[in-house]
């Protein structure tokens, strides 16, 4: 006798229902006959990669999950561009709005959200739109061609990676925000300021607490009016705030609906064989708004109903990352301060970052990354797992918890992990699906791997997880691994664009942009500054510095601190000073009325408190050259008193480093530079964790390099020993400009070292010839540098362009 198949019918062919469809044809094969209806006319496609449609990251062939054929093959019935309109629970079948009806056993609802209008005067006006769909995309594309000026209300991260897309089409975007700050359902309002800051340089506006009353306009939309009585332009207005569940078809057939269609921890609907998945449904009274838990749904679902033992679903932490090029903001868990949480931060202006954590009981239970987002997939892991991370906080705050991934907990989590948990959430990509790529499908690349799998083509937020597995099981064996650009504007390496710029003279960090095809033609704040230092380094005498590229420290020749004052080093060659420049200095500190004068770690006096229009004054009284104590340069070279006092001493410690303080200050370098000279390896100036580090012995000077006091201590390793002084300036000099042609922008000697090997940087200076070419280079750089302060103090209209800076200026980069 035949068995019947069960019918089964999909109702919504998107992302959570369809994923759900694919588990099952995996557990059950051929035991459902299945149908699906989907309102939209294409075959199912990643509705998360629309925004990087817009932004021209990929195209609508790229984007789709299941092709026509798959459906086919896999013997499901498929109507596209049908809605369905009723489910009849008495006679078990369901109408589209086009007539067309189905039998069915069990139902999947998966119909996913609305996108919520504003029901303000004028929305109905053409020219305004949400952007949920592909047919959203394509009225965003077709506009831009037609219209200038767009305006997208919700500072979300639907509006701003909608705002970012319309910039790349070419339009002038401003989006319009009712909070204080954007994003603040994923960010506080730290991490926020710098990620306006970032996007404002990429050429976004901004309107915050603004509550829009109507939309302007006669028949097609013109912009936006406010409670306040202001106005905004906009010839296309994109709503983007927030979503509702879909829940009207559900509610029609009588279905339990609360905000979301009230499903069980095995996604079973208040009516027995009618399921919700998605963002439909509502579990233990949460909707969720993202693809992970969806997903995690879907396979539970489809587990169920292959009858396949399984726990049910339980809820899920969450985590998101902004999807725009440039700029690289994570958020997970619960990342506001509550009673009962202790939250961590460490904010770092100069290098545009910052990370919160969140602990509650000693576990991590939330995390907020800006500017340097590789930490994310760790924490994460760490959040969902509910692991006790006590004791150990501050390095997971500052990173060097070089294994959070497990290997403090006995083995590498990574190594723990089951073979069906998910590494990348936005593709449900898990990790024995990945393995299976690694060593079968010999994909042994990060690219090979996306391309196989989809891992990390979403958001990007799991790469580390995917380069963490790609170790584990590729081992010795990886392949050439995923050329990065050196920030989302482009996907050029470091060693492209230096390449670039010699090979076709490229002067200005314009050119390098056009030349060089910059996806985003204004450039961010990794790539302007990284260019100008290139520049800088390739054409010493010809290439006119570009200040506005630099970080805001830079350009006002002093560290800005946390109140918004500037802080004064003077330069104090080998940390040596005199009675003279200390009482020039109390002078100075007493007139200006300094509230803090302190020794730095670096032995130099440090002014701080010092007001903006104050800094040319105290430069001019002061009279001594910049400490560059603000700068990627030479920042100090600290001395021990060596054989002049020191019993112990062999060398004269602080005349060999005044010598080499003198030689190098002004020296712009890939990032900053910290020297110290020892007079015997006692080692009272600390050589061992310097970028470049000399200790004296008897006879001699060894030369350590590659240290690192910060974040990431790291000591250093031996270059190379020699006799004379003049040998240590003629190996110091070849190995700074080595770093300095060779480093990536923002890459400590430390990093550097570890990248390219101390092998490498050996090599390169083992033949005095090629010390003496790398020397002649430097020289001839150090050759054209004046001192900073002495001319701002000197050019009248420097000064005044300092002086009228603005306090909002001084924060952008
Ligand atoms: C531009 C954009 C970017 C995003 N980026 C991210 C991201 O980076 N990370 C992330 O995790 N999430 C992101 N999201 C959210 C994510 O796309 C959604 O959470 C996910 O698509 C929801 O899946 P779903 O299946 O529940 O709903 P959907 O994917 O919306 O699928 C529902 C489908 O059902 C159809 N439908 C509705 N009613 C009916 C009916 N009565 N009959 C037939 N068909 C019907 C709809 O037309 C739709 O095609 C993004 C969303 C957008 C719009
Ligand atoms: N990268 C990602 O993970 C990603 C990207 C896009 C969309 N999504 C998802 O898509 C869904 C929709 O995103 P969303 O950004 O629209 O939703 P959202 O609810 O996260 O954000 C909406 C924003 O609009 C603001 N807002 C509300 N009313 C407003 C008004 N009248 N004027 C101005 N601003 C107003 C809110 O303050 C809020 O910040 C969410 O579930 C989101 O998680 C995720
Ligand atoms: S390093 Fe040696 S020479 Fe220098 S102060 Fe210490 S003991 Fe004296
Ligand atoms: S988690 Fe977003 S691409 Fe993998």
């Amino acid at each position: 006798m035949a068995i019947t198949k069960k019918k089964l019918v999909l109702i919504g062919n998107g992302m959570a229902g369809v994923r759900a469809i694919e588990h099952l044809l995996k557990l059950s094969p051929g035991s459902y006959d299945i149908t699906i209806f989907g309102a939209e006319p294409h075959p199912n496609y990643n509705r998360i990669m629309l925004s990087s449609v817009l932004a021209g990251g990929a195209d609508m062939q790229e984007i789709v999950i299941n092709d026509w054929d798959w459906y086919k093959e896999n013997n499901i019935t498929l109507h596209t561009g049908h809605r369905v309109t009723k489910i009849n629970t008495e006679r078990k079948k369901v109408t589209s709005h086009l007539g067309i009806e189905a039998a069915y056993d069990a139902i999947i609802i998966a119909t996913g959200s609305n996108p919520f209008m504003l029901p303000l005067p004028g929305a109905d006006k053409e020219g305004v739109i949400a952007f949920r769909d592909i047919h959203d995309c394509e009225v965003m594309i077709d506009a831009s061609k037609k219209y200038k000026k767009a305006v997208v209300i919700g500072g979300g991260l639907l509006g701003l990676e909608a705002a970012r897309g319309l910039l790349h089409l070419g339009m002038e975007v401003t989006v319009v925000h009712i909070n204080r700050y954007l994003m603040e359902r994923q960010l506080d309002e730290a991490a926020s300021r710098m990620l306006q800051r970032e996007l404002e340089l990429q050429g976004m506006k901004f309107l915050l607490q603004k509550s829009t009353t109507s939309i302007k306009g006669k028949r097609r939309a013109t912009g936006l009016a406010f409670t306040d009585g202001t106005e905004v332009d906009g010839d296309l207005v994109v709503m983007a705030v927030g979503i509702r569940p879909n829940v009207e078809l559900a509610r029609g057939a009588g279905i339990d609906v609360n905000r979301g269609i009230v499903v069980d921890d095995f996604m079973q609907t208040s009516v027995s064989g009618i399921y919700a998945v998605g963002e439909c449904a509502e579990h233990r009274g949460i909707g969720y708004g993202l693809v992970a838990p969806l997903y995690e749904q879907g396979a539970v679902l489809a587990k169920h109903l292959a009858g396949v033992e399984t726990a049910g679903y339980t809820g899920s932490v969450t985590s998101t990352k902004l999807k725009v090029s440039g700029v690289d903001v994570f958020s997970a868990g619960r990342f506001e301060e509550s009673p009962g949480t202790r939250a961590l931060k460490i904010q770092d202006e100069l290098a545009g970052t910052y990370k919160k954590i969140v602990i509650q009981d000693g576990k991590l239970i939330g995390a907020v990354l800006f500017g340097d987002t590789s930490d994310g997939a760790e924490l994460f892991a760490s959040i969902k797992k509910g692991e006790s991370v006590a004791g150990r906080e501050k390095e997971i705050l500052l990173g060097i918890s070089s294994d959070l991934l497990g290997q403090s907990s006995g083995g590498n989590r990574l190594e723990a992990m089951g073979e069906d948990e998910i590494i990348c959430g936005c593709n449900g990509v898990s990790k024995g699906t990945i393995a299976e790529a690694i060593m079968t499908k010999g994909c042994n690349t990060a690219q090979a791997i996306k391309s196989c799998t989809k891992a990390s083509a979403s958001c990007g937020g799991c790469k580390p997880l995917v380069e963490g597995l790609l170790t584990l099981y590729a081992g010795d064996s990886l392949g050439e691994q995923v050329k990065e650009g050196i920030c989302g504007c482009t996907s050029h390496s470091r060693d492209e664009i230096v390449d670039g710029i010699t090979k076709m003279r490229l002067m200005s960090t314009k050119e390098v942009m056009n030349v060089l095809g910059w996806r985003n033609p204004e450039g961010c704040t990794k790539c302007r500054p990284a260019l100008n230092y290139y520049l800088g380094m390739l054409y010493p005498e010809e290439y006119v510095d570009e200040k506005e590229s630099r970080i805001t420290n830079e350009r006002y020749h002093a560290n800005i601190q946390k109140d918004g004052t500037y802080s004064v080093v003077p330069r104090i060659y080998g940390g040596v000073t005199s009675p003279a420049d200390l009482k020039k200095i109390a002078e100075v500190a007493e007139k200006f009325e300094v509230p803090m004068v302190k020794f730095t770690g670096g032995q130099r006096i440090d002014l701080l408190g010092v007001k903006k229009e104050n800094l040319p004054k105290i430069w001019a009284e002061l009279d001594m050259p910049s400490g560059h104590a603000y700068g990627k340069t030479l920042r100090t070279v600290k001395t021990c008193v060596g054989n002049t006092f020191c019993r112990f001493g062999t060398q004269d410690s602080i005349g060999m480093g005044i010598r080499m303080e003198k030689a190098f200050e002004r020296l712009n370098t890939p990032a900053k530079v910290k020297l110290a000279v020892s007079g015997c390896p006692r080692n009272c100036a600390e050589s061992t964790i310097k970028d470049l580090g000399v200790i004296a012995i008897d006879g001699g000077w060894e030369l350590h390099v590659g240290g690192n006091g910060g974040i990431k201590v790291k000591a250093t390793e031996l270059l190379t020993i020699v006799k004379t002084e003049d040998e240590v300036m003629e190996w110091s000099s070849a190995y700074l400009q080595l770093y300095r042609e060779h480093a990536q922008w923002n890459e400590r000697t430390a990093q550097w070292i570890e990248r390219v090997g101390l092998d490498y940087v050996k090599k390169a200076l083992e033949k005095r010839e090629d010390r003496l070419a790398l020397m002649a280079r430097i020289e001839k750089t150090l050759s054209l540098t004046t001192d900073p302060w002495k001319q701002i103090v000197e050019t009248a209209e420097l000064r005044k362009n300092f002086e009228h800076l603005t306090g909002e200026q001084s924060m952008q980069i």
